[in-house]
């Protein structure tokens, strides 16, 4: 691999803390330390993503890359470093948080210019590790790498995955809190992005009132990641501010395409560049459930469950707002963009719905459609992915209640037959109004609609699976999720099995990773 190409323009930029050992430290307004990764004695590769490694210019894959892979006696160019940020957790403010368990190697840059930030997730404690240890375990990094490229494969903006490594370390965690913590494998993944800037880490320069780093690190975030944007002065500012609402909502938009329910929506996890970042309690819808929510510890309040996403990240780009008003003086410009946040978030998902059903535009009256459908899916407990399937198989001489009956959670009596086949017929009479052919109609549902989802279930007995040493469904559902819109393995388009329905990492979360 190019080791020897990665550099640290950002260490060279932003106010940092070097001193020999980072972990006592007491300088509190910098936006990084440099930190040493513990490094390992007996790691394990167990998976490596070539295709991207030769995309962002890091190349094939040699056996000593293991090192590299795990953080593992490093050489000389590679000066490691975690950054700060801050961040409002489940609605508050939660003060200087950072990379606990990520350390940033730098950046790579590619033949043709393309930049991506290269850091590794629980190769030890950090100064912002509070007390925790830094390390992550096997169940936890399986879960980001696979389904960080399942959401690349999706066409969903995301962090990305390059390796999978064992640590030859095990790690204590509790997973569901239940007082009886249990020894697991302890695994690093790298994983990268064009940036790793989150809303938190503009939120801690301006907490912290450093308002020169603040408009430093705005500036650098424009100039290497919103090139579009040429303005200068405050205007500059009220551009990127706009462009990353608008990323933001687009995110959105994506996730409910999909079903994919983040699990832990805080400010500290919200990507600046508008990224999937953070795979730690989420989940893929398997029943349609506007109230679902994965993560256990968000049980009570149900604040980032699937149907409050697109209300959650306008919260978060309030917080944004809050730190950006420093630099954007304009509160009637803020409160405006944030206003119209609403609208556009709207339309945009309104659009998308459209293409899920395969009509060619939105039209006036499709705002009750949607709700009438919406209302179906939760009574009828439909699976969200394999409902849009089923649809596009359906046509005049399709038994429709075998069609549908198949893709429900719970057992469809006469009253809901006929309620889906009411549904049904308001489908296609309002498929009618198409311009477009059936056949092109069919296409729009066929791209936007994936047939394969990675389903929690999938990724626990994969997990399971890799802790007994077998890689056959690593290999299995990484093909699958290479190519989410084509039906791979028919056994993976399937609902939950019920076995499923009751065990912890299958039905619900925790965020002890
Ligand atoms: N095992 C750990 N050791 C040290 N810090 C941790 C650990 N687990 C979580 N943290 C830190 O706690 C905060 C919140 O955790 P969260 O679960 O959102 O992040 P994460 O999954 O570790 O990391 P990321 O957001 O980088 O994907 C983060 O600042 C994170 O770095």
């Amino acid at each position: 691999m190019n080791i020897d190409k990665i550099t640290q323009p950002f260490i060279d930029v932003f106010p940092g803390d070097f001193s020999e050992n980072p972990m006592q430290r007491n300088t509190p307004k910098v936006l990084f330390s440099t930190v040493n990764p513990v490094g390992f004695n007996n790691p394990e590769l167990i998976v490596f993503n070539e295709k991207l490694s030769e995309e962002i210019g890091l190349g094939k894959f040699n056996e000593v890359d293991i090192n590299f892979l795990t953080a593992t006696n490093l050489p000389e160019n590679i000066k490691t470093y975690a950054t700060a940020y801050a961040g409002h957790q489940f609605g508050n403010w939660a003060g200087q948080l950072g990379d606990g368990r990520a350390i940033l190697a730098g950046e790579i840059t590619n033949e043709t210019g393309e930049k991506n930030e290269i850091q590794w997730k629980g190769a030890g404690a950090t100064p912002y590790s509070r007390h925790a240890d830094g390390r992550a375990v096997l169940r936890s990094s399986v879960r980001e790498y696979l389904m960080s490229e399942a959401m690349h494969h999706l066409g969903i903006p995301t962090t990305r995955a390059l390796s999978l490594s064992f640590t030859g370390e095990n790690v204590v965690r509790d997973i569901m809190y239940s007082g009886n913590p249990q020894e697991e494998k302890g695994a690093v993944i790298i994983r990268t992005a064009e940036s790793f800037l989150r809303f938190g880490h503009f939120e801690l320069m301006s907490a912290q009132k450093e308002i020169n780093t603040l408009i430093d690190l705005a500036d650098f975030t424009i100039e290497n990641y919103f090139k579009d944007i040429k303005s200068e002065g405050e205007q500059k500012y009220k551009e990127f501010f706009t462009e990353v609402c608008k990323r933001t909502a687009d995110l959105m938009v994506e996730w409910f395409r999909v079903g994919f329910v983040h699990g832990v929506m805080n400010t500290d996890n919200m990507s600046i560049l508008g990224l999937t970042i953070d795979y730690g309690p989420y989940s893929m819808l398997d029943e349609y459930d506007l109230n679902f929510t994965p993560n256990t510890t968000d049980l009570p309040g149900r604040r980032y469950a699937f149907g409050k996403q697109g209300q959650i990240s306008q919260w978060n780009l309030w917080q944004l707002a809050n730190a950006l008003f420093p630099i954007i003086k304009d509160e009637k410009f803020l409160e405006d963009t944030l206003n119209n946040y609403g609208n556009y978030f709207w339309e945009t998902h309104d659009q998308m719905l459209c293409r899920k059903f395969g009509f060619d535009d939105l039209k006036k009256d499709d705002d009750e459609f949607f709700t009438n459908w919406q209302a179906l899916m939760q009574e009828l407990q439909f699976d969200y992915t394999l409902f849009f399937n089923q649809l596009e198989k359906l046509d005049e001489n399709s038994d429709f209640k075998t069609l549908f009956s198949t893709v429900s959670y719970g057992f469809l009596e006469d009253s809901k037959v006929k309620k889906l086949e009411h549904f049904l017929l308001s489908y296609q009479l309002r498929l009618k109004e198409n311009t477009v052919s059936k056949e092109e109609s069919l296409n729009l549902m066929r791209e936007t609609n994936p047939k394969f989802i990675l389903r929690n279930y999938l990724l626990y007995e994969c997990i399971e699976e890799i802790n007994n040493g077998k890689t056959e469904m690593l290999e299995k559902l990484t093909q699958a999720l290479e190519n989410p819109y084509k039906e791979v393995f028919p056994e993976f388009s399937v609902k939950r099995p019920s076995d499923y329905d009751d065990v912890s990492g299958c039905s619900m979360l925790s965020c002890s990773s």
